[in-house]
C-alpha cells in the first residue's frame, strides 16, 4: 500500500457562489496503488480533524471501496443563500426533483421567498429541504421551521436547526416536520456513539469527514436512522468516495446532496459528477482527474501551496 505524499497536487477552484463561507475550494489530489484520493479538509480545521479526512484520501487510493448495492444515487440541487429568481433557475437547471435550501445566514422572511420559489421551480411533487447548518436557539427554530414550511407547502426535513443533539430533540416535540442530524454527527467526539436515535429523525453521513466509506458505513449502521450522504464539497474524485458510500449502504430511502460539483466553476474530472436526471451514477473504482484539468486548477500561489503541503504532512504524521 503506497501513496505518492511528496507529489499531492494541491488546487484552488473558484465556486460560482459563495457557499460555506467560501470563494475558492481548496485542497489536494495525491496518488496511491489503486488510483487518487482528495485532501481537503476546510482550512480552520485543526490537524487532528484534517487527519480523518486524510483516511477518507488513503482509503480511496490504496484499497478503493466495498462493493455497491446500486448502480445509481438520486441526488438533491443544493441551493446556497441566493435571490428567489436565481433558486429557480438553479433548480430547474438541475434536473433534481429534491432540493436542499441553505437558510438561517439573513433574514427569515429572505429565506422564505427562496424557499418559495424553489417550491415553484420543482412543482408539488418535489421534495424541499432546508438546511440551517445549526445557526438557530431553539425558538428561533420553532419559528422559522413554521414559516419556511409553510411557504414550502411543506418540508421534507430540516438539517440541524441547532447546536446541540438536546436542543434538536426540544425543537423536534415542537415541530412536525422531521428533523435531519449533520454537525451532531460528524463532529462529535465518537460518531459511532452518538445518541442521535431521539433526537433526529434522519442522519446525514459524509464520508470524507468520517475517515473513508468502511467507517462511515459503521456510523451509519450505528446511527440507526435513515440515511442521506452529502457532500463536503469534493472535486469529483472525492466525490467518488461518498458516491460509493450512497451505492454502498443497505437503505437509501431518500436523495442525497451529492450534487455539488455544480457548485464549481470547473473540475478536475473530465468525466464530471453532475447529475443527470437527478441521478449520479456509482463509480466502482477510484475517480480519476485528467492530466490536463488537474494543471488548470494547480494552485498557483506557492505560499498557500507550501501551507498545504505542510499540512498534509502533518496529517500524515497523525494517522501514522
Ligand atoms: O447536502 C448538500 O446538498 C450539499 C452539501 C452541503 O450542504 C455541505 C457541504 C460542505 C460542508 C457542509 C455542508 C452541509 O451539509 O452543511
Ligand atoms: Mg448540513
Amino acid at each position: 500500500m503506497k501513496v505518492d505524499f511528496a507529489d499531492a497536487v494541491p488546487y484552488a477552484i473558484p465556486l460560482r457562489t459563495r457557499f460555506r463561507g467560501i470563494t475558492v475550494r481548496e485542497g489536494m489530489l495525491l496518488r496511491g496503488d489503486a488510483g487518487w484520493g482528495e485532501f481537503c479538509p476546510f482550512p480552520e480545521y485543526p490537524d487532528a480533524v484534517a487527519a480523518a479526512w486524510l483516511a477518507t484520501a488513503v482509503e480511496q487510493c490504496t484499497v478503493g471501496w466495498p462493493a455497491p448495492v446500486r448502480t445509481s444515487v438520486p441526488v438533491n440541487c443544493t441551493v446556497p443563500v441566493v435571490s428567489p429568481s436565481a433558486a429557480f433557475d438553479l433548480v430547474r437547471a438541475s434536473g433534481c426533483a429534491t432540493a436542499k435550501v441553505k437558510v438561517a445566514e439573513g433574514p427569515l422572511a429572505d429565506d422564505a421567498a427562496r424557499v418559495a420559489a424553489v417550491r415553484s421551480a420543482l412543482g408539488p411533487s418535489g421534495f424541499v429541504r432546508v438546511d440551517a447548518n445549526a445557526a438557530w436557539s431553539v425558538p428561533e427554530a420553532v419559528t422559522a421551521i413554521r414559516e419556511l414550511d409553510a411557504a414550502a407547502g411543506g418540508l421534507q426535513y430540516v438539517e440541524q436547526p441547532c447546536r446541540s443533539l438536546a436542543e434538536l430533540a426540544e425543537v423536534r416535540a415542537q415541530v412536525d416536520v422531521p428533523i435531519a442530524a449533520d454537525e451532531s454527527i460528524r463532529t462529535a467526539e465518537d460518531p459511532m456513539r452518538v445518541a442521535v436515535a431521539g433526537a433526529a429523525d434522519v442522519a446525514v453521513i459524509k464520508c470524507t469527514p468520517l475517515g473513508g466509506v468502511r467507517r462511515a458505513l459503521r456510523v451509519a449502521e450505528a446511527a440507526g436512522l435513515p440515511c442521506v450522504v452529502s457532500s463536503a464539497l469534493e472535486t469529483s474524485v472525492g466525490m467518488g468516495a461518498e458516491l460509493a458510500l450512497a451505492g454502498a449502504l443497505p437503505a437509501l430511502d431518500f436523495a442525497c446532496g451529492l450534487g455539488t460539483v455544480r457548485l464549481f466553476e470547473g473540475d478536475v474530472v473530465a468525466a464530471s459528477a453532475i447529475p443527470v436526471d437527478g441521478a449520479l451514477a456509482v463509480p466502482t473504482s477510484p475517480v480519476d482527474p485528467s492530466p490536463e484539468l488537474l494543471e488548470r486548477y494547480r494552485m498557483r500561489d506557492e505560499e498557500r501551496a507550501a501551507w498545504w503541503a505542510a499540512r498534509l504532512d502533518r496529517a500524515r504524521q497523525l494517522l501514522a
